[in-house]
């Protein structure tokens, strides 16, 4: 049975003040629910989200990481630097980090790759533009992401990778894909990791939906059997509404 995931990535909104209002916020109206649930803030306020959620079962992840062990990358992030904190799980492929940091496919396989060699769960994100969806290639440009970024990978890798299927247009537009698209695209996401690896890989990984998600669309994009949850941005910047996301799981 795969899991169900929440995650909220804050990407770079929330001062410190701000951080800790929005923490003991949702850790005050988390709802009993099976489902995991995860808050990315900001870097500099990952320190004191893993203190202020220490009592809680909500779990802080990083948004970003780097692939090199150390040195000179001026403004990055280490997995040792995460792991040192009590953070083992890295948000990897962001289509944000894609588009205006210039991260490619071979950045991402190289940041995986050390990401799983210390044991530091991958949250990899990935899907199409605008234009691949409207001239019909957006199944190809999914399967070449995950192509090049992923299968190299042995199989015993893929129990610590989530998947979050973000088509580009959906997010922060408000324009979201249809449950129905989110469906057929995590369907062909499983079978083009069964058709890599096996149907008990494919059946066991969580994929996340993300691009849009609301209180008021949560439920029915969540009850498409091929979709394990969702990567929640703008929503989930005010409690309430992630919280009611949380519930719509
Ligand atoms: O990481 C989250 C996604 O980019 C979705 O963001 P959004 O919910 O604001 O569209």
């Amino acid at each position: 049975m795969r899991s169900k995931i929440v995650a909220g990535n804050w990407k770079m909104n929330k001062n410190l003040a701000q951080t800790e209002t929005l923490l003991s916020e949702l850790a005050a109206k988390l709802p009993d629910t099976d489902a995991e649930v995860m808050v990315a803030p900001a870097y500099v306020n990952l320190v004191g989200a893993v203190h202020s959620l220490e009592d809680s079962k909500i779990e802080v992840i990083a948004q970003n990481m780097h692939f090199a062990e150390s040195g000179a990358y001026t403004g990055e992030i280490s997995a040792d630097m995460l792991l040192d904190i009590g953070i083992d799980t890295a948000i990897i492929g962001h289509s944000e980090r894609r588009a205006y940091f210039g991260e490619t496919d071979e950045v991402l396989a190289k940041k995986v790759v050390t990401a799983l060699d210390k044991n530091i769960r991958v949250l990899f994100c990935f899907g199409e533009e605008l234009e691949d969806r409207k001239s019909g290639n957006h199944f190809k440009v999914v399967e070449s992401q995950l192509k090049n970024a992923l299968f190299s990978l042995e199989a015993s890798a893929w129990s610590k990778i989530v998947l979050a299927y973000e088509p580009v247009w959906a997010i922060g537009t408000g324009e979201t894909a249809s449950p129905e698209q989110a469906q057929e695209m995590h369907a062909f996401i499983r079978k083009t990791i069964g058709d890599a690896y096996n149907s008990a890989i494919a059946n066991g990984i969580s994929i996340l939906y993300g691009g849009s998600v609301k209180p008021g669309n949560a439920k029915e994009i969540f009850s498409k059997p091929d979709v394990d949850g969702g990567l929640i941005g703008g929503a989930s910047l005010v409690a309430d509404d992630f919280v009611a996301i949380i519930k719509a799981i």
